[in-house]
């Protein structure tokens, strides 16, 4: 493993992996805080001490929170897909020059991607991030097939 992470590619696949895992990790703590600023909550023993006319106002969903929970699962359905491709491919040996174009539009991508979906910016902003961000685990996945293909 030690010798693994002396791979200047696996480093910068590392960085980036965690980079956009903690981005990812982040939208569960501003779902917290629009729930709680915008009064939302899903489930009845968060509000067990409220009174019942209280209850019914807080057991309701927000557009604040159920935007940043979408954009919480869209996260978790191409940031996982990039952690295991990505991880494959920084295996197969690529030049490191290409590899961090790989890693930095992607993380720049999702990063994008966070700020159209939570700004609500005018699309086609987030759909373009999001084709970039998959056009490039689209881009190692064929590398790794290329690479490895053995049926
Ligand atoms: N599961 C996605 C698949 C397509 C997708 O990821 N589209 C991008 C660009 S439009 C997106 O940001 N979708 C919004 C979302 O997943 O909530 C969806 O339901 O939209």
């Amino acid at each position: 493993m030690a010798e693994l992470m002396e791979n200047e590619v696996v480093r910068a696949f590392s960085t980036y992996a965690v980079i956009v895992v903690v981005k990812m990790l982040l939208m569960g703590p501003l779902t917290s805080y629009n729930r709680f600023a915008r009064g939302s909550f899903s489930n009845e023993e968060d509000v067990a001490r409220k009174s019942s006319e209280e209850k019914k106002q807080l057991l309701k969903t927000h557009p604040d929170v159920e935007r940043v929970r979408r954009c919480h699962h869209n996260d978790l359905e191409n940031i996982i897909p990039f952690v295991i491709v990505g991880l494959l491919y920084a295996l197969t040996g690529p030049e490191l020059s290409v590899a961090l174009l790989h890693f930095r539009i992607f993380a720049g991508a999702r990063i994008f991607h966070t700020i159209a979906y939570i700004g609500a910016l005018p699309q086609p902003s987030r759909a373009l991030s999001w084709v970039v961000g998959m056009l490039v685990t689209f881009s190692m996945a064929y590398r790794v097939l290329n690479t490895v293909l053995f049926l």
